[in-house]
């Protein structure tokens, strides 16, 4: 069964009501503080320190992190808690009671020295606000300039935790103990990076159901192949791309299409590819013999279109061909499956809304040409998705994946992709996906599930220096071993 609480990615808010439910449902604010505490004593303990320093904000997130302090000096570690900022949250108050109760000693707003090896992070959680203040930067820094092993608690201080963007300054964590569920922060750069190693704690929450989820093997659907079959069963994919300029990056989409299981791929280019049929000459190849796609060359292709489950547009195509794309769009966008990649997206410039059988495939600098507020910010795609009434595949070195309404997020990218013709191969591989019957969301969750894998594997053995995304096109078998 997929566990909840390690796939679900949670926004600030959403954490924020987990915590009232749970409380509104019994179980007491203490309690659950009690448990992060041990479980971020635990882990501390883990690291054998001689001197341990907790540096406490006043908020709740402060007040685990005396809870924590006061744990490991019961069992013996030499603690010291170091306490910041003024506005006390009754959690924290009532932790710093229990622990000056318990003898553990305490300053307040001071200087630390350098003389401890490992320092709790218990500044500030999800409830940070903005800016990090200047008189918590400087504390920022002394941690990060300190040669101790740092744990931040839930997430790391000054990282927001709804975008993963550093705000003003960031405690650079070896781990980060997270409560419940990830949150959005922790899994986007920079704020990936800021987290170090991540743990869930689970702690006694109620069962909380996210839109938005890390992709894990156990949600990937491979589409069945029946033994009494035929490739009519497996999908119709018809691939318009390339350029006189760009022939190769067509024949990659097309390996894709065909290497994912796809039964039939057409491959239809302006310039010659025709190199396709030496890598694989079961796709069905021809060109218009001219430099780009124009609106009149519709009608030549009106019967593979017809034929076509699926379309893939985009790979190698320059703006000159955008004309003929809008057109297609109008002809067959709420009819076929059309799948807009590279320069094809910025079609959709033409278009107030779209249908959710068309999918666009950018990476950052393609998105942000249709979509100029974009940041770094799921909220303002997943509004872009809806408002558009399309479905997003956003490439990045966290790969995201958006219906509007839910939100999936692959997080098995690595350099070895960081490649020219990595998406031009994905955009075939998805599509392919959908020639066999995949949704949409599936395909993308399945397909980048599939290629980043394989990728990652062949790295293990091949370094990512070494990989090209050709080579993960002839071991893409790899990826289907889940
Ligand atoms: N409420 C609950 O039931 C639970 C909360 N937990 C912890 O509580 C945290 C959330 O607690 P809170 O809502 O009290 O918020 P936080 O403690 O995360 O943040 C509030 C504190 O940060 C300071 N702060 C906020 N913005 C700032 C800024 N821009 N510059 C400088 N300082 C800033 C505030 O002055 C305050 O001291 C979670 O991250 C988690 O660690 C856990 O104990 C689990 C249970
Ligand atoms: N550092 C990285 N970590 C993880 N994935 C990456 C990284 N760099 C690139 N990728 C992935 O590689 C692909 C690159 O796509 P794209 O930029 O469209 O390439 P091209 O247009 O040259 O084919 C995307 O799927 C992206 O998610
Ligand atoms: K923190």
């Amino acid at each position: 069964m997929e566990n909840i609480f390690e796939t679900n990615v949670l926004d600030s808010n959403e954490a924020k009501v987990m915590d009232k439910l749970t409380i509104e449902s019994g179980i007491m604010e203490e309690t659950l503080m009690e448990q992060a505490a041990f479980a971020i004593a635990d882990v501390a303990s883990s690291f054998s320190p001689k001197k341990i320093l907790c540096v406490a904000g006043t908020g709740n997130n402060g007040g685990d992190c005396i809870a924590a302090g006061r744990i490991l000096h019961n069992k013996g570690y030499n603690v010291e808690i170091y306490i910041y900022g003024k506005n006390q949250s009754n959690g924290f108050k009532k932790q710093l009671l229990i622990a000056e109760n318990y003898g553990l000693k305490i300053k307040y707003n001071k200087d630390f020295s350098d003389e401890y090896d490992l320092i709790i992070d218990g500044l500030i959680g999800i409830g940070l606000n903005g800016e990090v203040r200047s008189s918590i930067k400087t504390v920022i820094e002394k941690i990060n300039s300190s040669n101790a092993k740092v744990i931040s608690e839930d997430i790391p201080s000054g990282i927001s935790s709804d975008t993963g963007e550093v705000m003003g300054d960031a405690v650079h964590a070896d781990i980060t103990i997270t409560f419940g569920n990830l949150k959005i922060g922790q899994i986007l750069y920079p704020g990936r990076e800021f987290s170090g190693k991540l743990k869930i704690a689970e702690l006694s929450f109620k069962k909380f159901i996210s839109n938005r989820k890390i992709i894990t093997p156990d949600i990937i659907k491979v589409p069945n192949r029946k033994k009494d079959s035929h490739k009519y069963d497996y999908g119709n994919v018809l691939i318009l791309a390339g350029s006189s300029k760009y022939p190769g990056a067509p024949i990659l989409t097309a390996l894709g299409a065909q290497r994912i299981g796809a039964g039939l791929v057409t491959l239809i280019t302006p310039g010659d590819s025709s190199k396709i049929l030496s890598f694989e000459p079961s796709i069905i190849y021809s060109s218009l013999n001219k430099n780009n796609f124009e609106k009149n060359d519709l009608k030549k292709l009106n019967d593979e279109i017809e034929r076509a489950n699926v379309i893939i547009l985009g790979p190698g195509m320059t703006e000159d061909s955008i004309e003929f794309v809008v057109e297609l769009i109008k002809k067959q966008g709420r009819t076929k499956n059309i799948v807009l990649d590279a320069e094809s997206i910025q079609a959709i410039k033409e278009f107030e809304s779209l249908s959710e059988n068309i999918l666009i495939t950018p990476h950052v600098g393609e998105m942000k040409k249709i979509f100029k507020n974009l940041k770094n910010n799921i909220f303002e795609l997943e509004r872009f998705s809806k408002q558009k009434k399309c479905i997003i595949m956003l490439k990045s070195s966290i790969t995201t994946i958006t219906d509007g309404e839910k939100t999936f997020f692959n997080l098995l990218g690595s350099s070895s992709l960081s490649k020219g013709g990595s998406g031009d191969l994905l955009s075939g591989i998805v599509g392919g996906l959908i020639a066999q019957g995949l949704d949409t969301i599936n395909a993308c969750i399945t397909g980048s599930y599939i290629m980043y894998k394989t990728a990652k594997e062949l790295s293990n053995e091949y370094t990512e220096y070494f990989i090209t995304p050709k080579l993960i096109s002839e071991n893409l078998y790899i990826g289907f071993k889940l």
